[in-house]
């Protein structure tokens, strides 16, 4: 038995590495390799009905079949709309046309409509002496009899093929090709769907835990714990800036707690390659005109909370109980790495009064000075769960709630 140039068995296909949306400026690009083979997809629509496919790079990539096959798998989808498909060949280790087409297909898959009907994957199975092998290397495929080129779906089924080679093929030696290569189409349509969920929606990727996850832009361990509570109950599982301690600090320049949630969501979103939800926050009390508003974490000294709450007094000092009143903001951010311009924001409020006294020791901030009349409470006596019934941040989660799944995975 042959031994393959990287001790795979026979049917195995190699890893694939994937690097969706690879061209910043363009809708839907990636940069896929298997092995060393690497090529570049872009694809944009058109106005016109119909396929052109562009191919440039070192090696050409033989493009009828590639041009035929797109324009038949495509054909429903092509009613509506063109496509122009770029595919540049940076190095050819090998099943060349089979990853120049699963670069387009990984790329296609980056566009808003849903053009393949299935999810198509390439792969190659060839047979050399009487040994059949799936996803060949460069190496193998020179000493290739006939090459199989399969495109299929992730039920096995073909939706595409081409036999090449110098040597004839009998039916026998034909289905054994087709059926190693539709196992490799299968198990490559499973590898680009694993990381297609890792890069682009990881939100609905399965953790250890089984649980989705979100990550929240803050560095606040009392906003972090009221997101992990507020989440949890809903079965989706939260990570903070706290899990990540190796990252830049975020500068919110921004004039509102809108511009300042969208730099923390975005900037965070762009590192992790994730989404990212960020929260940005703060008092506003009517006797002060709003202040301190988007520099409550800073009014006094930077996240000095026993500051803060001082020169809140201070600055209260003489004003009666009912000029007292004041609310909670909170701007949520959900931002995606792959749709920048994408952003969703909801927003929450309660509406309180700011006490003479500091009350209670739950919560965080201003917590002990902001006094619910509704519950008779200053936020610092309310447990947890109480806190995140009614507050600013459980507000805005509620108004979150019924539009985040659709949006991200639009
Ligand atoms: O008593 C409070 N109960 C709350 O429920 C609450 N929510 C916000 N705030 C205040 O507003 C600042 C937010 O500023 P902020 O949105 O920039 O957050 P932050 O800097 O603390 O963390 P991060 O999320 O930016 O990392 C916070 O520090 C607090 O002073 C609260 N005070
Ligand atoms: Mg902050």
């Amino acid at each position: 038995m042959m031994v393959r140039t990287d001790n795979r068995a026979a049917n195995d296909v190699r890893p694939v590495k994937v690097q969706w949306h690879y061209l910043t400026k363009q809708p839907a690009s990636v940069l896929w390799q298997r092995g060393t083979t690497k090529v570049l997809a872009a694809v944009t629509e058109q106005a016109t009905k119909k396929v052109t496919l562009i191919g440039s790079g070192l090696t050409q990539v033989q493009s009828d079949w590639l041009q035929q096959t797109l324009t038949t798998l495509l054909a429903p989808a092509l009613e509506k709309t063109g496509l122009l498909v770029s595919v540049t060949v940076l190095e050819d280790g090998g099943s060349l046309l089979a990853e120049a087409s699963n670069a387009v297909f990984g790329a296609l898959q980056l566009l808003p409509e849903q053009f393949l009907p299935n999810r198509a994957a390439a792969v190659t199975a060839i047979l050399t002496g009487n040994e059949t092998l799936v996803d060949a290397s460069d190496t193998e495929e020179a000493v290739a009899d006939s090459t199989l080129l399969v495109v299929t779906d992730n039920q096995e089924q073909i939706l595409a093929m081409t036999l090449q080679g110098a040597t004839a093929v009998n039916s026998s030696q034909l289905n054994e090709l087709l059926l190693v290569a539709s196992q490799g189409g299968t198990r490559t349509a499973e590898q680009i769907q694993a990381s297609y969920q890792q890069a682009v929606h990881p939100i609905i990727q399965k953790e250890h835990s089984e649980m989705p996850t979100i990550v929240i832009a803050t560095k606040n361990p009392g906003k972090a714990q009221e997101f992990h509570a507020m989440f949890e109950k809903e079965g989706i599982q939260i990570k903070t800036l706290l899990d990540y301690p190796e990252l830049p600090e975020i500068n919110e320049t921004g004039q509102t707690f809108e511009e300042n949630a969208r730099l923390k969501a975005d900037q965070i979103a762009a590192i992790l390659q994730l989404p990212v939800l960020a929260d940005d926050s703060g008092l506003m009390v009517d006797a002060l005109d709003g202040r301190p508003g988007i520099y409550s974490a800073r009014f006094a000294g930077d996240h000095n909370d026993a500051g803060n709450n001082a020169k809140l007094l201070y600055e209260l000092t003489g004003v009666p109980a009912e000029k007292r009143t004041a609310h909670f903001h909170t701007t949520l951010v959900f931002a995606k790495p792959d749709r920048p311009n994408d952003d969703l924001v909801v927003e929450g409020s309660v509406n309180g009064r700011i006490l003479g006294i500091p009350r209670g020791d739950n919560g965080f901030g201003y917590d002990p000075l902001f006094y619910v009349p509704e519950l008779d409470k200053s936020m610092a006596e309310l447990s947890m769960a109480e806190k995140n019934a009614i507050s600013h941040r459980a507000k805005a989660i509620e108004n979150l709630e019924p539009l985040w799944r659709d949006w991200l995975a639009k």
